[in-house]
């Protein structure tokens, strides 16, 4: 009974054993396929450098054998033969081994470039909406990881050279092994004891491999987890890093002082560089610990073979060649483990790669084309509109309806959190209803075609963001830049002066992350936000919260300006300074996700609601006498 639960222990270790291997043999082909699509000579390079790279040692042993064997029988000149078709053949296979290892790395480099950049466009190609989730930032992270970082496609293409460098190792050893077998037969007139030695050493060969590649997975499996569990870690120990560079930042961290904060924040992830110390520490006791049972294995190998030639069926040379086939053997199969336990640790963040790059999108199947109207006749409507983030459980939007007239300026005002700017997200369609309807010209947003429509929008955000590059392009978010236009709308804004003291021009780079460009005053950076939007020329033209950084006599030229510049287009302005309110021809009011007031600011202010208080609120401020300080 109890023989019969071992065999069955054993039935299913061996049936897991071959279920991995096949994983491992499918995951290794569909590698193979990723990389051969970005790359495809590289399988071949892959072949040829792991084969010759393996073969070099072997044909010195082979040479150095024969060399030996002649010079023990005085065969000076047959010796010196060897010697040199030793030096040319393993110099030469050296040297084309060299050349592909190098071409191997350049490619290696080149798909691994190539893969990265699917990620990264991807990742663009990822509707705002998915994009809001924190599921697709993780996916896009691990993705990342999987193509670079912690399991990089580069690190796995090196493994894979080195199992199958092993591979072919393990294959030339055994051939000799077979040979000297051969040998045996042929030549010794007993053979019991060669075979008994040969047997025993077998034994211990299979006992030290054994052991060897047990220990050797255990440590990987270890570092594996290690690596598993500090993702977190290093994600921390990264935004560290890029904090120590963010000019961003840089003030707020050293007004605030916070330089210990954010250090002990850092020291906390050296919890992950102390695990690897006490991984370093228990690999190197199990990396010593099997060093000495190869050491033993190769005492007794050369034992065995000595006995071998002792019976004069082998010559002084092949004790060495054998001698050396075999250790090479062992220790070709414990890298070989350790190949393939890193092998297979990395394919889970390549599986990741994967399912990013396969990763269906939201997938608009809006078709519809906008049309094209000179006399800019778009009309918006939300019908019962509601939206709720997600993941979250209360609705920032519940139940809105309003129709959007032509060529009218709105005001949309409220307290903060009110549901403004998601207001503002779902009429873009950057994100869509959880429920309701949006029309534009009665038709559902949802058909049109989801470039096209966002073609209709100007939108400046209150966290809006320039792009480290050329001024011009910023403006024209393209590398084809129409410079009179460019210069005219920096002029609308105020930003002409400034457009002459820059040394290149639209040609200035921005900001200093990115090359060493020029930085603007937040001022100016949201009036050059105002021109970007001005250039698009789209017939709707929002502005969230678009004079908050202007001092008072730019924020007067704006409205000034923009009353004419927009006169013929849809605006609507999201701001907390009511006074730009009086500019509007109606304001609607948003309260806790709800549009709770419309009106023109003479009705809304003479009616008692939540219009009248914010209004009061910042008026009292002006009519006041001005308050002492102490
Ligand atoms: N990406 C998001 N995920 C979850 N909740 C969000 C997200 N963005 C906004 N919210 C929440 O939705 C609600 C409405 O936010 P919204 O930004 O629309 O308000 P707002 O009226 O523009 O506010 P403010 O005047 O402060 O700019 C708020 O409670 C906000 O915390």
């Amino acid at each position: 009974m109890r023989l019969c639960m071992k065999c069955r222990v054993i039935i299913i270790r061996k049936e897991r054993m071959s279920m991995r291997l096949k994983e491992a043999w499918q995951e290794t082909c569909k590698f193979i396929r990723m990389m051969r699509a970005s790359e495809p000579h590289l399988i071949l390079y892959l072949f040829l450098t792991a084969l010759i790279t393996a073969s070099v040692p072997f044909i010195t042993l082979y040479f150095s054998a024969r060399i030996l064997n002649l010079l023990m029988i005085s065969q000076f000149e047959p010796a010196m033969n060897n010697v040199f078709w030793m030096i040319g053949l393993s110099g030469l296979l050296t040297l084309i081994s060299k050349a592909l290892n190098q071409r191997f790395i350049k490619i290696r480099d080149i798909s691994e470039y190539k893969i990265r950049q699917r990620v990264i466009e991807k990742s663009y190609q990822i509707e705002y909406e998915d994009l809001e989730k924190t599921e697709t930032l993780d996916e896009i992270r691990k993705a990342d990881q999987g193509s670079n970082g912690g399991g990089g496609t580069g690190e796995q293409l090196r493994d894979l050279l080195q199992f199958l460098t092993m591979f072919f190792s393990m294959l030339f050893s055994l051939l000799f092994v077979a040979l000297l077998l051969v040998q045996i037969f042929l030549s010794a007139q007993d053979k019991t004891l060669p075979l008994l030695s040969l047997g025993a050493l077998l034994l211990v060969y299979g006992a030290v491999i054994g052991i060897g590649s047990r220990l050797s997975a255990k440590s990987g499996q270890l570092l594996q987890k290690m690596k598993r569990d500090n993702v977190h870690n290093n994600a921390i120990s990264n935004y560290v890093g890029n904090l120590g560079m963010s000019i961003n930042h840089g003030k707020d961290i050293r007004l605030f002082q916070m330089q210990e904060l954010i250090l002990q924040l850092f020291e906390k992830t050296l919890i992950g560089a102390r695990f690897y110390m006490d991984w370093g520490t228990t690999n190197g006791r199990i990396n010593g610990f099997i060093l000495f049972l190869t050491q033993l294995a190769s005492g007794m190998t050369y034992l065995v073979i000595g006995i071998i030639a002792m019976q004069g069926t082998i010559g002084i040379g092949e004790v060495m060649l054998y001698a050396n086939a075999i250790l090479r053997f062992t220790t070709s199969l414990v890298t070989l483990a350790s190949s393939y336990n890193n092998l297979a640790y990395r394919y889970e963040y390549l599986n990741s790669y994967e399912a990013f790059i396969q990763r269906p999108n939201l997938g608009y199947e809006g078709t519809l084309p906008i049309e094209k109207r000179d006399d800019h006749e778009y009309h918006l409507t939300f019908d019962h509109v509601s939206y709720c983030y997600p993941g979250q459980k209360v609705y920032a939007l519940k139940d809105v309806s309003f129709d959007l007239e032509m060529k009218k300026h709105f005001a949309v005002v409220g307290r903060n959190g009110a549901g403004k700017t998601t207001f503002i997200k779902l009429m873009c369609r950057l994100t869509e209803p959880t429920s309701g309807r949006i029309l534009l010209n009665g038709i559902d947003i949802r058909k049109y075609d989801i470039e096209e429509y966002m073609q209709i929008f100007s939108v400046v955000f209150q966290d809006f963001k320039l792009m480290e590059m050329p001024l011009g392009e910023n403006l024209a978010s393209g590398s084809q830049v129409d410079e009179k236009r460019a210069c005219q709308v920096l002029e609308e804004v105020g930003l002409g002066p400034r457009l002459q003291k820059m040394k290149q021009g639209l040609k200035t780079q921005l900001g200093k992350e990115n090359g060493d460009g020029e930085l603007l005053s937040g001022g100016e950076a949201q009036k050059a936000a105002i021109a970007r939007a001005l250039y698009k020329d789209a017939p709707i033209v929002i502005l969230d919260e678009p004079t908050a950084a202007l001092d008072p006599i730019s924020e007067a030229e704006i409205y000034e300006n923009f009353s004419e510049l927009v006169k013929d287009k849809t605006s609507i302005f999201i701001s907390h300074r009511m006074s730009s309110c009086k500019f509007c021809d109606e304001i609607i009011v948003f309260d806790q996700g709800q549009i709770i007031q419309r009106g023109t600011h003479d009705q809304l202010a003479a009616q008692p609601g939540l219009y009248q208080e914010l209004w009061e609120a910042q008026a009292q401020y002006y009519r006041r006498p001005a308050l002492k300080l102490i």
